[in-house]
């Protein structure tokens, strides 16, 4: 697994979101990185914390999404650079925000207990990287979904 995450890549300028934006004191600061390369797949860690709760010992679904959302345009911004050959936080930087987020809630997910976040890249376009995520606890998939990274438009950047 690489030592940086995808996410300390961003530009200072964007990083700022809730999921994964490392200047946002108030966020969840989530951090992606490859697990296997060659193979398209990334990793993601997060242990929520008590008031992430939805039923008492249960983690909250808003929270799940904004997991995978951010796991996502990681893995996509990631993939884009490895289509291309180049080192990732190059210049041009490439840059995606979530065009569609798809999220099936399988199990409840426990309190508790590190949620361990996987993603598969299946679709890499010049615009448009498809990403396929399962969210598991104690190695329960509790969660798929999966996120349709577009390359953030000019007016956004
Ligand atoms: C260094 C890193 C920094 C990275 C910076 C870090 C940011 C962290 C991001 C966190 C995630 C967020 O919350 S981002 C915030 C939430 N998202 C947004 O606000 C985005 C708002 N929406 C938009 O600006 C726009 O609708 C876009 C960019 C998503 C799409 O613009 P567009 O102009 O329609 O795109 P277009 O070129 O036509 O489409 C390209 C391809 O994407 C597909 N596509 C487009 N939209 C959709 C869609 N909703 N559902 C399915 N597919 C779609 C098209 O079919 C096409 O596929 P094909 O025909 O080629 O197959």
């Amino acid at each position: 697994m690489s030592k940086q995450a995808f996410q300390d890549y961003y530009p200072e300028e964007l990083s700022h979101c809730y999921g994964c934006g490392s200047n946002n004191a108030d966020g969840h600061q989530l951090k992606s990185y490859w697990l296997d390369e060659k193979q398209g797949e990334t990793i993601a860690r997060f242990t929520p914390k008590a008031y992430h709760t939805a039923i008492p010992g249960f983690v909250y679904g808003g929270l799940i999404a904004s997991l995978i959302d951010c796991h996502g345009t990681g893995s996509a911004a990631a993939a884009a650079y490895q289509a291309q050959g180049r080192v990732i936080g190059s210049a041009p930087a490439l840059r995606f925000v979530t065009g569609a987020l798809n999220v099936n809630f399988l199990a409840p997910t426990p309190m508790g207990v590190e949620l361990i976040l996987r993603g598969k890249i299946t679709e890499v376009k010049e615009r448009k990287v498809i990403v396929e995520i399962t969210l598991s606890a104690d190695d329960v998939v509790c969660v798929s979904g999966s996120v349709i990274a577009v390359k953030m438009p000019a007016t956004m950047g």
